[in-house]
C-alpha cells in the first residue's frame, strides 16, 4: 500500500465500480493498509488546504440553492435539482444530537439550519429556556412561520445566512448548546463557523466565544464524506484536529445509521449523500473541561 501511495496514485481514487482502495482494504481485513490510506488522505488534504489558502470565498457556496425554490414532500425536503436537503431517515440521529446539546434544564440553545425542523422539534421537547434558529432559505423560513415556529416557547428565528447574521446570533447568546447542519456548503464554511464559535480572536468584541459556558456542548451533522467510508474517516480526523487547535475536544460516538434506510429511501433523489453503516456522532467540548 505504501508503495502505491508513494507512486502517486491518489488516495481517493474510485474504481469502475465506485469503490475506493479503502473499501477493498477494509473488506479484506487489512487494517494497516486501511490506516495507511487514511493517513495519506489526511496528508493530501492538508497540503491541498495550504495551496488553496489564498483563495477567497466572496460568493456563497450555496447561492444557487438559496435562490431557487425548495419543496417539502412527505419524508423529505428537496431542492430544485432534486437533491435531498433533509430526509426523515436522519430523525434518530437528530434526536441524539438534540439530547447532546440540550442536556440541562433551562438550556440556551442555538441551531443553524432548520430544514424539516426535526432537531428543533426534539429540542422543543426538552424545553430549552432559549432556542435560537438560524435559517437562510426564504421558502424554509416561510414554512417555519406557517407552522408557527415564531410563536413557540423560547424560540427566536434569525432569517439569513449565519455568515451574515453573526452579530444578531451573538447578541442572542451566550449558549449552552450549539448545533450546525446547513446544506450545500463546504468544509471551509464549517471551519469558519468553528472559528466564529470557539475562537477568541484579537478583536475586543469577539473575545467571548459563542459557546461561552465552560460545560457548553457543540455538535454538527457529520455527513462529511458520507458516500465513502475512507473519505469520511479522513474528514473525521481533519475536523477533530482543526477543533483541537481551537481548544476543543471532539469525541465520536458510533451510532448505527442504516437502520432506517432501504431501497425506497433514495428513490427520486439525485444523489444519495449517506452510504455508511455507522454514523460518528460528534460531541465537542472545551478541552480543559474534559481533560
Ligand atoms: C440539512 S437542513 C437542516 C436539517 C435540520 N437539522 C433538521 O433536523 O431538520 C439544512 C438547512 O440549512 C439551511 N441553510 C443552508 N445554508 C445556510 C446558511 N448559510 N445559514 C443558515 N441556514 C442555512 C437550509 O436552507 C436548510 O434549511
Amino acid at each position: 500500500m505504501q508503495f502505491v501511495i508513494e507512486a502517486g496514485i491518489p488516495w481517493n481514487a474510485l474504481d469502475i465500480g465506485g469503490y475506493t482502495a479503502g473499501d477493498y482494504a477494509e473488506n479484506g481485513g487489512h487494517d494497516a493498509a486501511y490506516d495507511a490510506l487514511v493517513q495519506a488522505g489526511i496528508r493530501a488534504e492538508m497540503v491541498l488546504r495550504m495551496l488553496n489558502q489564498k483563495s477567497t470565498m466572496d460568493q456563497a457556496a450555496n447561492e444557487d440553492y438559496l435562490s431557487q425554490p425548495v419543496e417539502y414532500s412527505g419524508d423529505r425536503l428537496v431542492d430544485a435539482e432534486k437533491n435531498g436537503v433533509m430526509m426523515s431517515w436522519e430523525a434518530p440521529l437528530m434526536e441524539l444530537h438534540a439530547q447532546i446539546i440540550c442536556s440541562k434544564p433551562e438550556s440556551s440553545v442555538l441551531n443553524i439550519g432548520f430544514g424539516m425542523g426535526i432537531i428543533d422539534t426534539a429540542l422543543q421537547a426538552l424545553k430549552p429556556a432559549k432556542h435560537v434558529i438560524v435559517e437562510a432559505h426564504p421558502d424554509v423560513y416561510k414554512h417555519m412561520k406557517e407552522e408557527g415556529w415564531d410563536k413557540k416557547p423560547g424560540v427566536h428565528i434569525v432569517f439569513g445566512r449565519w455568515q451574515d447574521k453573526m452579530d444578531e446570533i451573538r447578541a442572542l447568546g451566550p449558549y449552552d448548546g450549539i448545533f450546525f447542519d446547513t446544506f450545500g456548503e463546504f468544509y471551509k464554511d464549517l471551519d469558519n463557523f468553528h472559528q466564529a464559535v470557539f475562537a477568541t480572536g484579537d478583536d475586543a468584541d469577539k473575545k467571548t466565544p459563542l459557546l461561552c459556558q465552560p460545560d457548553g456542548v457543540y455538535s454538527f451533522f457529520n455527513g462529511l464524506g458520507g458516500d465513502h467510508k475512507l473519505f469520511h474517516d479522513v474528514y473525521c480526523h481533519i475536523v477533530k484536529a482543526d477543533l483541537l487547535k481551537l481548544g476543543v475536544n471532539t469525541q465520536y460516538s458510533q451510532v448505527s445509521s442504516d437502520v432506517d434506510i432501504d431501497e425506497e429511501t433514495w428513490k427520486g433523489i439525485k444523489r444519495p449523500y449517506w452510504m455508511l453503516k455507522a454514523y460518528n456522532l460528534p460531541t465537542c467540548t472545551w478541552a480543559q473541561e474534559s481533560s
